[in-house]
């Protein structure tokens, strides 16, 4: 019998931090293969249109007209999931049919007034000033809800259903289950060996490598052992910090240069606007704030759909959906292939992949 290599044979692998498990299968893609690189669809998106209600000075659905804004721009989603106020269920003893109160605001964020502009295109300064905008709002909402979620979905493979650079904050008044498996995760491994998960994490995969694709001073950008989405990723701090408004001043300016350099190289990966969804994760807010939240790590993380080319993408089914998680091209290899890619943006003047 051969020896077991994990680039080679099936294995399932265990995701601490979700307490879930994802199937390996290396050997369904014996031969390295080269990701196709289809042209990229010319953009045609204007950088203005008076009629795109993310734009400066457009209308928007409610009537109301954007300002002329010059970075970026907050302003209540006009159909929002959550609202602050509304009636509220009965509370119920049924173990099977449980409803509870949920109340929360849901905002829009334009990241620039430019709609043809994408973040690794950004100068730095403006990237800064998205993440000083996301440091503003955690602290505004974090201080009467429970949970805010930045997350943003680009492309419209992701259900984006506008180009303009932007995200959404939603905060309610509860954690949601994401962060609340997380929560208890990190709760009882720092109970048991008394450090943060991902604290030690991050140190057992600088001293690996084999999953690092960038770091710089206050950051690392790596594929995580567990990985689903084939070219997912994890961007986490060197330092042990609880909530994005925890970070200082360098840590935000060497976050601007990390995300111009991870997004510009996932651009790269098939030359095309790389489409996924992403969000930061750190410590719950509102009453929260007051309780002993030290197990928790600060963390973004990069759900990319595509899987082989700018249209060939992942798709979480069948197995997946009644079984569990399942990947080919490992976590490892997507790390190399990111590793591998230039750091010139390919829209910046580098010549197309032969
Ligand atoms: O006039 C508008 C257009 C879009 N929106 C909101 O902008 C959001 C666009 O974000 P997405 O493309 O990520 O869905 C979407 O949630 C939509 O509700 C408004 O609030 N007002």
């Amino acid at each position: 019998m051969e020896t077991f290599d994990p680039n080679d044979h099936q294995h399932i692998r265990y995701n601490p931090l979700k307490e879930e498990w994802i199937l390996v299968s290396p050997h369904r893609m014996k031969r390295p293969w080269k990701g196709q690189v289809e042209k990229d669809e010319v953009d045609d998106i204007p950088r203005f249109s008076p009629c795109n209600p993310l734009c400066p000075t457009a209308e928007r659905s409610n009537g109301q007209v954007n300002p002329d804004y010059k970075g970026t721009f907050v302003f209540q989603n006009d159909f929002p999931a959550l609202l602050t106020e509304g009636p509220e269920p009965e509370t119920s003893d049924d173990p099977l049919l449980q409803m509870k109160a949920a109340k929360g605001t849901c905002k829009v964020m334009c990241f620039h007034p430019w709609s043809d502009l994408t973040l690794p295109l950004f100068e730095h300064d403006e990237i800064v000033a998205v993440i000083e905008e996301w440091v503003r709002l955690m602290i505004e909402l974090g201080q009467k809800f429970e949970w805010v979620q930045i997350f943003e979905n680009k492309g419209s493979m992701m259900g984006c259903s506008n180009p303009h650079p932007h995200c959404q904050v939603w905060a309610s008044s509860f954690i949601p289950n994401e962060p609340a498996v997380k929560d208890n995760t990190q709760r009882k491994y720092f109970n048991k060996h008394g450090s943060p998960m991902l604290v030690d994490y991050v140190k057992r995969e600088l001293d690996a490598k084999l999953r690092v694709v960038l770091c710089n001073d206050h950051w690392v950008w790596l594929v995580p052992f567990w990985a689903v989405w084939p070219y997912e990723t994890m961007l986490l701090p060197r330092r042990h910090v609880l909530h994005l408004q925890d970070l200082s001043k360098d840590e935000k300016n060497s976050l601007a240069s990390i995300m111009k350099q991870l997004l510009t190289k996932y651009d790269n990966l098939f030359e095309t606007s790389f489409p996924y969804s992403m969000g930061w994760h750190g410590a719950p807010t509102g009453f929260h704030l007051n309780s002993d939240q030290k197990h928790w790590q600060l963390h973004a993380i990069y759900y990319p759909p595509l899987l082989r080319s700018a249209k060939i993408k992942k798709f979480m089914v069948g197995y997946e959906m009644l079984a569990q998680p399942q990947r080919d091209l490992t976590a490892e290899q997507a790390a190399e292939k990111l590793r591998s890619l230039p750091d010139a943006h390919y829209k910046l003047g580098q010549s197309k992949s032969d």
